[in-house]
Formats: structure tokens, sequence, C-alpha cells
């Protein structure tokens, strides 16, 4: 975390209401460059609820979003994107019937810039853009092939590539490992540490504890649409609200393991 210069994200109080729910209330969250910050909490906490505002799914009902200095709290998603923030979904969010390829193309040709719809053209730019996810990913050897046929892993691949074909600065990743095994787990943690090391930064959501502490450099533990925690990774286990609410004592015995020995073991 830097503690001088200007925030790459600042949310600041945070409301979203679904009429008398506060699915999200008061959330407050700077992100540093860089930096890869991980979120976790209970089901129905509000995790994907502050992503949804903060990506411009859905509007706030209060706060503000303050994003590379600029106020993005009104903008809708296609803005938002297009000023360097990219997101992936919880669940698998491509055209079904169209190529792996073609669904790469329409993120990277709608991902940077406004542009028009009915003269809908492939430029040289936007292929490149597409064939560089397609690699990075690992997926250009299915790039002809139709998203429907696509195992999870590949799905999961596949909104990522969608995401980074749009240049972002700061990638939004929601349970990117829900539903993986073990092995498929490593192969998108691999993929994260890749990501930061070409200098995206990550804000991701997660169950999986190991995969979000082993990744993350600071996380947040939300629950009833507030922060509950918010420490480094290996503070997590050792916070006893955490624990009542959300870990319980088995898991974190998993975790105090899992620090002591500094592999996976949950
Ligand atoms: N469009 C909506 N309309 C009404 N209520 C909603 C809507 N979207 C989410 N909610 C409610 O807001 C709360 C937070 O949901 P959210 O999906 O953000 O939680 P979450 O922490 O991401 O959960 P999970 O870990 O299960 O994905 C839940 O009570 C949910 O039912």
């Amino acid at each position: 975390m830097t503690d001088g210069g200007q925030a790459l994200l600042d949310c600041d109080n945070v409301v979203k209401r679904f009429g008398s729910l506060a699915a999200v209330d008061g959330m407050s969250l700077t992100v540093w460059e860089g930096e890869i910050v991980g979120i976790g909490g209970p089901n129905g906490a509000g995790k994907t609820t502050f992503f949804d505002v903060v990506t411009g799914i859905t509007p706030a009902t209060g706060g503000r979003v303050h994003f590379s200095g600029q106020e993005i709290t009104a903008m809708g998603a296609d803005r938002i994107c297009q000023l360097g923030m990219a997101r992936t979904f919880q669940l698998n969010a491509a055209f079904e019937s169209l190529t792996v390829r073609e669904n790469i193309d329409i993120a990277a040709y709608f991902g940077k810039g406004k542009r028009p719809v009915p003269s809908f053209s492939l430029g040289k730019d936007v292929r490149a853009q597409t064939e560089e996810a397609l690699a990075f990913v690992g997926l250009s050897n299915k790039a002809d092939e139709t998203v429907a046929q696509l195992p999870v892993l590949d799905r999961k691949l596949l909104m990522i590539a969608g995401a980074i074909a749009t240049k972002p600065k700061i990638l939004f990743l929601d349970e990117p490992v829900g539903g993986l095994n073990a092995t498929e787990i490593d192969h998108i943690m691999e993929l994260v540490l890749k990501l930061k090391q070409e200098g995206l930064t990550v804000v991701l959501i997660e169950h999986v504890m190991r995969f979000l502490l082993a990744l993350s450099s600071r996380v947040l533990i939300m629950h009833h649409g507030k922060k509950i925690f918010e420490g480094l990774p290996s503070q997590v286990a050792e916070d006893p609200v955490v624990v009542e609410t959300y870990l319980g004592e088995g898991t974190q015995k998993r975790l105090k393991t899992f620090f002591a020995e500094g592999e996976a073991q949950t």
C-alpha cells in the first residue's frame, strides 16, 4: 500500500439499497496501483453488489467512487470500462453462440472507446488486442470454438480474456475460481499473478480462502453490507469477529496451519 500520492480507486461510504435492504451499507475502500485486494465474507454479505456499484452495473444509493482521480459514481458501466475498469462475473457471462474469438473481439471493440454499433468493423488494433488477450490466458488454440462447448475453466479464462482485451488499469474478479478443482484453482492463481506482474491492479471476491489469502496483499471481510475486517491475509484467521461470523473454528485452524507451514491446506 502507498501512503502518499493518489489512489487508483477510492470508494467512500458506498451504500446500495434494494427497498428496505441495505445490501451495501457504508463501504469504504481505497486501492493503490499494483495491489491485489481480496474481499471475502458470507453469502449475501453484499460483495457482488459492491462490485456492481463500483463498476457501474447498478447505481449507488449513496456515497462516492473516484477512479484515477475522477468521480465515476453516476457513470454507466460502458463509460467506466472505457476509462480503464474491467470485471468478470460470478456466473459465466458470454455470448454462447459466438466463438471465443468473436466474444473477445466484442470486448476489445467496445471496451476501450466509444464505438458506433451500426458500422461495427474490426480494425487491426482490435484484432491485435484480441489475439494478445487470447494468448495471455492460453485460449488461442480454442479461439474458433463456440462458447457453448467450453468447460468451466475455459469459460472463466474467457471472461478474464474479455476483460483484459479492454486494456484496463484495474480488474475486478468476482469468484474467479468458484466451481473449479484444485489444479484449475492453481492455474487461475498463476494467471492472476501474471496479471499483477504486468502491472494490473486487481480486486477480487473469493470464498476459496487459500486463493484469497495467498494472492491478496490486503483483505477485507464483509458482513451485512459492511466491512468487518481489513488487514493482512495472515491476520484474517486471528480476528475473533471474522471467525465467529464467517470462518468458523475449523477453517480458522486450517488457515493458521496454512500460514505456519506456508503452504495450501484449505
Ligand atoms: N437486484 C437485487 N434486488 C434485491 N435484492 C438483491 C439484489 N441483488 C442482491 N440482492 C440482495 O442483496 C444482498 C447482497 O447480495 P450479494 O449478491 O451482493 O451478496 P454476496 O456477498 O455477493 O453473496 P455471495 O457470496 O453469495 O455471492 C442479498 O441479500 C441479496 O439477496
